[in-house]
């Protein structure tokens, strides 16, 4: 099987060549292609690589029909329509490692320049200027540096801001105070961060969260004559209000790589002389560039090959030995899921997956994924991804809980599945017996011990004898075998049921005659998800 990937940004060819160098992926470059174009042809590729130009829109995303994966070579995926890539199964990785120095470096070389007015004096210079009053700037020893969002690049500006003998304040709701005492950082709240700043510089994604993070109220809150850094993305300061607050003189500069809308030519904030302004250059150094692209072509190739890659924007990435523990409760969380989906009969309202025992030492995630897979895929038309089950469950407005427990009854694990409508409950109980596999062990009320196979059988009915018989001898005409049987009955006499592994599929007619030959309450073919 071979693979088509599209390049549409200038990625490094250096960093692409493991890509050309593998023998079953092709390669088509297609850089700056229009998005109409792109909608025609990126049916024919499994994978897309892009960096921040490219806009994958849903549009696109529908249209990639056969697409597995979207690569962006960088951190920032906000170009990318990640939930309409969920939807529809499309893995997003990006590759947030390679341009972490690079883009904090950068940040710094604008503080600098911003502090010494650097490019404006060059400017006048080249215009044959000679002016040394008009430049007088300010130290950053000793200054007030506060950072919003201290990740990767946050964490590295602060280092390097602590060289220059800056004070470095940080406000990130996810800073601990271990981490902030480590760095030599004061954590604060984000009034705090912005009321005390001299100079103040954003790090944070451009999310719901943190769009016009930075707005009229905040540049309100400043100490007049602070100086604004966004190296991060356009959307985080709100544009307009910086505008007014430079007007008004509450900021003394601002130095912006990136904005709301990009290409950036005519916005009206770079026509102030305090503002310096570069295209969108924080990553773009020949290091950065082969070390994201090395990073993400891994990723595409490691994915098309099956195996995993960290940077999984839209899934949960597992290692290794992370993944071949879990897989084993995975398969059965989708077993039982499957089972209990073919149980139930009318709307799903609540899943509930209860968990007892080992797979409570793991992050239960990717099993309740699979879970969730094998019930809705009962339901749902096309293939159902692991990417885009808990978005399905959201759009079907299926509620999802999970529990988790000590090992009871006995089990080391067990994994019990519950599904809700308005009339209906069913639940699917199993457990992985090690070295023998997987065992369902309790059906509604009902404790069974028995192996699931891919074609099972399963009767509800009034416990008396001959019933076993009578329904050996259909399957019996039918020319199918029954591997294995589990009869299970509250009281003798009582409502019972019978499961059954057969050889083989058994049809709707076949399924009609044992209900009709032994006065079945029900009975019910399951084929489960196994191979
Ligand atoms: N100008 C350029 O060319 C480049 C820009 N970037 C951008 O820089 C930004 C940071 O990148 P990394 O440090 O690699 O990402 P990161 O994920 O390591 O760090 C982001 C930090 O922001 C924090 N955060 C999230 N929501 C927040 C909120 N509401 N308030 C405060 N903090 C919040 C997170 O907890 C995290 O610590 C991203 O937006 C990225 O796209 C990255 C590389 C190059
Ligand atoms: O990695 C990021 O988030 C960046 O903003 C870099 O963008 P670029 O790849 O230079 O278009």
């Amino acid at each position: 099987m071979s693979f088509r990937i599209l390049v549409t940004d200038p990625l490094s060819e250096q960093g692409l060549a493991q890509l050309y160098a593998a023998s079953d992926l092709e390669i088509v470059q297609e850089i700056g292609v229009s998005k109409e174009k792109l909608v025609e042809i990126i049916g024919d590729f499994d994978a897309l690589l892009v960096r921040s130009q490219t806009k994958v829109t849903e549009e696109i995303i529908k249209a990639g029909s056969n697409l597995q994966v979207i690569g962006r070579a960088g951190v920032g995926v906000d170009n990318i329509d990640v939930r309409a890539a969920t939807k529809a199964g499309v893995l997003v990785i990006n590759a947030p490692d390679g341009n972490t120095i690079t883009t904090a470096e950068f940040t710094f070389a604008m503080m600098l320049a911003l502090a010494r007015h650097i490019p404006q004096a060059h400017a006048k210079l080249k215009d044959g200027v000679w002016d040394r009053n008009r430049f007088v700037g300010v130290e950053l020893r000793g200054k007030h540096l506060s950072i919003l969002g201290l990740g990767r690049i946050g964490a590295e500006v602060a280092k390097r801001a602590q060289a220059f003998g800056m004070h470095v304040t940080a406000y990130d709701p996810y800073l601990t105070p271990t981490r902030a005492e480590k760095l030599g950082i004061k954590a604060a709240t984000l009034e705090e961060a912005i009321r005390t700043a001299d100079f103040l510089t954003v790090h944070t994604p451009l999310s719901k969260e943190t769009h016009h993070l930075i707005s009229d109220e905040q540049f309100h809150m400043m100490k007049p004559g602070v100086r604004i850094l966004n190296c991060a993305r356009g959307g985080i300061i709100d544009e307009g209000a910086l505008a007014r607050a430079l007007e008004q003189g509450i900021v003394a500069g601002a130095a912006l790589d990136v904005y709301e809308q990009e290409p950036a030519v005519g916005q009206p904030l770079l026509a102030f002389p305090q503002v310096i302004s570069t295209p969108h250059l924080g990553a773009s150094t020949e290091e950065a560039q082969v070390n994201v692209a090395v990073d993400v072509a891994q990723g595409v190739v490691d994915l098309l090959h099956g195996r995993s890659y960290p940077h999984t924007v839209n899934l949960p990435s597992l290692a290794p030995e992370q993944r071949a523990i879990l897989e084993p409760f995975s398969n059965l969380g989708e077993v039982l899921g499957s089972f209990a989906a073919q149980l139930f009969r009318g709307g799903v309202h609540r899943v509930t997956i209860q968990y007892e025992g080992e797979p409570t030492q793991h992050a239960t995630d990717p099993i309740s994924r699979s879970t969730l897979r094998g019930i809705l895929s009962r339901y749902y038309r096309e293939e159902v991804h692991l990417i885009s089950v808990a978005l399905i469950a959201e759009e079907m407005g299926i509620e999802v809980t999970e529990t988790k427990l000590p090992p009871h009854g006995g089990y080391t694990n067990v994994i019990r599945v519950t599904l809700t409508g308005a009339n209906e409950e069913v639940t699917v109980a199993g457990t992985v017996l090690k070295g023998h596999g997987m065992r369902i062990i309790q059906i509604d009320h009902y404790p069974v011990d028995i192996t699931p196979s891919s074609a099972m059988l399963m009767t509800w009915h009034r416990d008396r004898p001959g019933i076993i018989g009578r329904v050996g001898s259909v399957l019996g005409l039918a020319g199918i075998n029954i591997a294995s049987m589990q009869v299970g009955r509250a009281i003798e006499g009582g409502e019972a049921l019978m499961l059954m592994a057969v050889d083989r599929s058994v049809s709707d007619e076949s399924v009609q005659a044992i209900r009709d030959a032994a006065d079945m309450e029900r009975v019910a073919y399951i084929e489960l998800p196994i191979a």
